[in-house]
């Protein structure tokens, strides 16, 4: 087939006036308001020379090919063409001030079908011209429609039937264009119609035997490419009704960006994995004159949209994903196949010769096994394809079987940028990793500008987000649920919404509450809403069932989720390794799970270990001070951990600083409780326990194995006290009083303050206690609720690595559980 015409160069001194060809599909022409809005753009665009090329209005394709497959059945088609009529002629009526003539024209029009229907009842089959004459009558009615609202608003339109310009002829990868005869038509054509605008029906062309026929699916973009290069213009504008090329399908990826450019190579590649990209064929006039393709939206005319053309613009080394879904793994395994040419050929021949097409081929060089993806409509044809073509070697037990796997999609990553980009495929398996997908097989083209995996059909909006995420294209989405907003929680959440915007924008980090939980309410959530955490506590539903907080976190598809126990609850602490075995990271201040039973902390440890998710309780020692972070790094950079000693209570600490005998020791306990230094039962505090878990914290993190029944422990409880309830405890308080007087009494009356101390020797000994302590001690000199912890080590054994700081208090406590959440995202992929 002869050539597509290139640049006009008749006269080169001239510069020839522009024109720019537009294309609208169905969604624009849905009806007679829409018709009139395209109208509008047109007549508004400051196109010197224009040629409109238009769709059908929305769903008459679909219906007139009904209506033909009805008439060769012998079912009644006439109600629905009546419909159609109907629908024509209402559009005619709405749009036009003296419809008749049009009304008359589109008459004869339906008279016509209707014969050309009755000729198809009595054959009982569509013969392929009559089919496709039917077929394409869509676009013949709506070019009229539009044409005659333009002249009627003014507008200077030829109409141009693409039947009587285009010649096509059909091919082996689908229509040909005739371009020669083409361009000699619609040279005539133009001879008779000198407007410098036309309307153009899509879709249609005519045969090589001068009978109407289609250009196949896509069929308008198509004619659009083509009349752009027959009319010489130098832009296609594409209007349909989403803001150009998007990043990723925005019904999976809500955050999908518009596209600002793109090379017609990725968006072929885009477009074979099915993301709303023009045809790839229909590409090819426009790519063959380098003529640029923007793709725009109708309803947001003033969004500049996707420019599709040879440069591509600028951009991250990925320009979106596509997903293609409804697919199955078929693959062939067996020792004998290693080294042995023509395997795959056979593969693929068979499948060709079934007429099945292959979307995917994956074959690692150890040639164990070819696997190719196939549409699961396919897969069992496939598998007895393949099992026959390899009958011989599955009978010397060459080849030990084809297995089928269904279910499956393929996720593509696509982008110029990412030839000789090197990290690209680990990027994308990382993020992949991080939400928990798996991947099945892998496959990149040589051009490096596709890389595609198949995932379980379960997984792909994960892992679509979380590749989307990866490549900065959104942020990084984090589902979170908090449990217990009690002091601590109400602070962090607090902290959490005010941080929420500068996340997203500086951190690209976008953090959902999709769940609350208090002791006796759960709050879970699909969607974003702008309401309080506050408002939502009050309006949530009576509950306590946690497992369905995580069930509830995996389901919301989002690439991470993280649970932030803000409880003290031991009950809480039981589910951290079914959590962290399932992926979610779990961050807490609670020091239920760091001191409890030793074989549930090594579950917890070995579940983060498996399930790839993170386990940070940083804000367990010290509230907001770096104590745990700061252990690890000096045991993680080789030194040895001699002794830690220390003051690791900010309430005891308060306590203590401010007890001088002048208000009851009861009084301050009060106090330090109302300001949120207390464990929810302040017992915790006073019996020593707090700090005994702090310590067996500290112990663990530096490697021994060290239980909360090691450490001895100095209680101040009162034995009368020890067995009340809370209530009961702090209703009791004051018997707290002449003890504790009588022991400050006795510190002073030798120099001394009463401070409570902790110690932990390498030796596994560990004690914590009341002491007194002289007044030029370093401990007697904190304030208000200052921790001390003072690290004696290998390298600091003369002078203690020392952190120093307040140690209690809901505001830097949740400030710790913050920063622990903020070290979880950046793994994650946040900009932090
Ligand atoms: N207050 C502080 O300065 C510090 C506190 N922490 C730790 O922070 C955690 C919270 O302390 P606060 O906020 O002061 O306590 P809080 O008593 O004010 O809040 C606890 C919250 O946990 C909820 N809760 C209790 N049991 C629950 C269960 N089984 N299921 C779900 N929710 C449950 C309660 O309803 C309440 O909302 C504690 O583990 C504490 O040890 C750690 C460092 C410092
Ligand atoms: N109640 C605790 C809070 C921090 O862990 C304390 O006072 O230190």
């Amino acid at each position: 087939m002869n050539a597509l015409p290139q640049q006009d160069d008749a006269e080169p001194s001239k510069p020839a006036a522009r024109c720019r060809a537009h294309k609208f599909g169905g969604s624009s022409l849905a009806d007679a308001g829409r018709i009139r809005h395209v109208a509008g753009l047109m007549l508004d665009a400051d196109d010197p020379r224009q040629v409109v090329v238009v769709s059908a209005m929305q769903g008459v394709t679909d219906a007139l090919i009904g209506i033909a497959n009805a008439a060769a059945e012998g079912s009644d088609w006439r109600p629905a063409l009546e419909a159609l009529r109907q629908k024509h002629l209402d559009a005619a009526n709405a749009l036009l001030d003296a419809p008749a003539d049009t009304r008359d024209w589109l008459d004869a029009q339906f008279a016509q079908l209707a014969e050309l229907l009755r000729a198809v009842g009595l054959l009982r089959q569509p013969g392929r011209a009559a089919f496709e004459r039917i077929q394409g009558m869509g676009e013949v009615l709506s070019s009229r429609l539009l044409q005659a609202h333009l002249r009627a608003r003014g507008g200077d339109y030829a109409l141009l039937d693409a039947r009587e310009v285009l010649v096509v002829q059909p091919g082996e990868l689908g229509v040909i264009v005739d371009w020669e005869q083409s361009a000699k038509r619609l040279a005539a054509w133009r001879t008779a119609h000198p407007q410098a605008r036309a309307v153009a029906t899509g879709f249609v062309a005519g045969g090589k035997d001068g009978l109407p026929t289609v250009l196949g699916r896509n069929g308008s973009d198509f004619s659009a490419a083509i009349f752009a290069a027959l009319f010489d213009a130098d832009e296609l504008h594409i209007w349909s009704d989403v803001d150009g090329v998007l990043s990723a399908d925005p019904r999976l990826v809500p955050e999908a960006v518009s596209l600002t450019a793109m090379s017609y190579q990725e968006a072929c590649e885009l477009a074979y994995f099915g993301a709303k990209v023009i045809h790839p064929q229909t590409m090819t006039p426009a790519i063959a004159r380098g003529l640029p393709i923007l793709m725009r939206n109708t309803f947001n005319p003033d969004f500049p949209g996707t420019r599709i053309d040879a440069d591509g613009g600028a951009g991250g080394p990925v320009k979106g994903l596509t997903l293609n879904a409804g697919l199955a793994l078929v693959s062939l395994e067996g020792a004998g196949l290693i080294g042995v040419p023509g395997t795959a050929e056979r593969v693929f021949a068979a499948l060709h010769a079934a007429k099945i097409s292959v979307v995917m081929i994956s074959q690692g060089s150890s040639e164990h096994s070819i696997c190719s993806v196939v549409r699961e409509a396919d897969a069992a044809a496939a598998r007895d394809v393949l099992l026959d073509e390899f009958a011989r070697e599955l009978g010397s037990a060459q080849v030990q079987g084809v297995q089928v796997v269904p279910g499956i999609s393929v996720l593509a990553a696509v982008g110029d940028g990412m030839a000789g980009t090197p990290g690209i495929a680990a990027q994308l398996f990382g993020a992949l990793a991080r939400a928990r997908v798996n991947i099945r097989a892998i496959a990149q083209g040589a051009s490096e500008r596709n890389i595609s995996v198949a995932i379980a059909a379960e997984d792909q909006t994960r892992a679509l987000r979380a590749a989307h995420a990866a490549f900065w294209l959104s942020p990084q989405t984090v589902a979170l649920a908090v449990i217990g907003p009690g002091k601590v929680g109400a602070a962090l959440l607090d902290q959490l919404q005010a941080a929420l915007p500068r996340l997203r924008s500086e951190a690209n980090i976008d953090l959902r509450l999709r769940a609350l939980a208090t002791s006796s309410k759960l709050w879970l959530s699909e969607h974003r809403d702008s309401k309080d955490w506050r408002t939502r506590m009050e309006e949530a539903p009576i509950a306590t069932d946690l497992s369905a907080i995580a069930r509830h976190l995996l389901d919301t598809h989002m690439p991470h989720a993280a649970i932030i126990d803000c409880s003290a609850s031991n009950a809480v602490a039981e589910h951290y390794a079914e959590w962290l075995a399932a992926g979610i990271h779990v961050i807490t201040p609670n020091k239920q799970a760091g001191a409890g039973p030793l074989e549930r902390y090594a579950a917890i440890r070995s579940a983060r270990a498996h399930g790839g998710a993170r386990f940070r309780y940083e804000a367990t020692v010290g509230a907001g001070l770096p104590v745990i972070s700061t252990l690890r790094d000096l045991l993680d950079t080789g030194d040895a951990l001699i002794a830690i000693d220390g003051i690791f209570s900010g309430t005891l600490a308060w306590l203590f600083n401010k007890f001088d005998g002048s208000v009851a020791f009861s009084e301050l306990v009060r106090e330090a409780h109302a300001l949120g230094y207390t464990e929810p039962d302040p017992r915790d505090d006073l019996s020593g326990m707090d700090v005994a878990r702090k310590l067996t914290i500290l112990a663990r993190e530096a490697g021994m194995p060290l239980s909360l029944q090691d450490v001895e422990v100095e209680s101040l409880v009162p034995a009368a006290l020890r067995d009340a309830d809370r209530d009961g405890f702090m209703a009791g308080l004051a018997a707290m009083d002449a003890p504790m007087l009588q022991r400050l009494q006795a510190a002073r009356e030798r120099g001394c303050v009463l401070r409570y101390v902790a110690r932990l020797q390498n030796d596994g000994s560990a004690r914590v206690a009341l002491l007194e302590l002289p007044n030029d001690h370093a401990f007697a000199h904190l304030r208000l609720t200052d921790n001390c912890v003072q690290f004696t080590t290998r390298r600091y054994c003369d002078n203690p690595l020392i952190v120093q700081g307040p140690g209690a208090g809901p505001e830097v406590t949740a400030a710790g559980v913050f920063s622990d959440l903020l070290r979880v995202a950046g793994a994650l992929g946040a900009r932090l």
